[in-house]
């Protein structure tokens, strides 16, 4: 299987804390990966050195077998990475439609209101495409953010607590919208989500982050039955 992303021995210290100590990551396009763990495991932290927030202190992230490590964020996005953020960044004072809009025009590209109508259609949010971003309650907000992410067709997406806030038809929606551009798009989705019944029901692999290490890694049965993630995170958690 050939990986779009990949991130190897990554390694970041914030004073005495070892916030990532040797992780390693694979993305292939296609597929929809979930990140769980404890508070302070160091999710966060990887998604910022992926996205390139953050220069890791060792190891290296490498998109399509180049190496990214010293790419900025910016370089990362025009080359086709995307990133939501747990507070939610929408153009408050712009409709639904032009928020995704605007996503597309500054690539290259141009805007493609075709393909931002098909999404809003895939995000059920057909109806509320003149409605001010800033309006919308929690939940829609977040699909628009999905959305907004998705409008010029990253081939890595990085969605970070995309649940959250969200009522369960809300989550139904967001699963089958990460579904869809995972499937027919190709995209390649990492997702850190706290709810953990809903990445179980929608990853095809998860990865448990612990102190800074990968914990476990496999398919939902695999990490459910897993003895070592039970004790660190999911006795703590209702299993999905
Ligand atoms: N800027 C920073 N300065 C100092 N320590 C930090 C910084 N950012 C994160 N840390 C520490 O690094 C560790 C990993 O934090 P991180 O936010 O990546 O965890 P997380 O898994 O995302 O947690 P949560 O689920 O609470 O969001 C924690 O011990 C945290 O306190």
């Amino acid at each position: 299987m050939s990986h779009v992303l990949k991130a190897e021995s990554i390694g970041v210290r914030f004073g005495g804390v070892r916030a990532l100590d040797g992780v390693g990551l694979r993305l292939a396009a296609g597929e929809v990966c979930g990140l769980i763990g404890p508070n302070g495991a160091g999710k966060t932290t990887l998604f910022d050195v992926v996205s390139g927030i953050l220069r890791p202190d060792t190891g290296r992230v490498l998109l399509d077998g180049a190496d990214i490590t010293r790419r900025s964020p910016v370089w990362r996005a025009r080359h086709g990475m995307r990133r939501t953020f747990q507070r939610r960044q929408l153009f408050g004072q712009l409709t639904v439609g032009d928020n995704l809009l605007v996503a597309q025009e500054w690539r290259r590209g141009g805007a493609d209101p075709g393909r931002a109508a098909a999404l809003l259609r895939a995000c059920g949010l057909d109806a509320l495409s003149d409605a001010y971003a800033g309006t919308l309650p929690v939940g829609q907000a977040r699909m628009v953010e999905l959305a907004r992410a998705a409008a010029d067709r990253p081939r890595v997406l990085l969605l970070d607590e995309p649940a959250s806030g969200m009522t369960a038809e809300e989550r139904a929606l967001l699963a089958a919208a990460v579904r869809h551009l995972a499937e027919d798009d190709g995209c390649a989705v990492l997702l850190v989500e706290h709810n953990v019944a809903f990445v179980m029901e929608l990853c095809s692999r998860v990865m448990v982050l612990d102190l800074g290490q990968v914990l476990a890694e496999g398919t939902p049965a695999a990490i459910r039955a897993d003895e070592r993630v039970r004790e660190a995170y999911l006795g703590t958690q209702t299993p999905a």
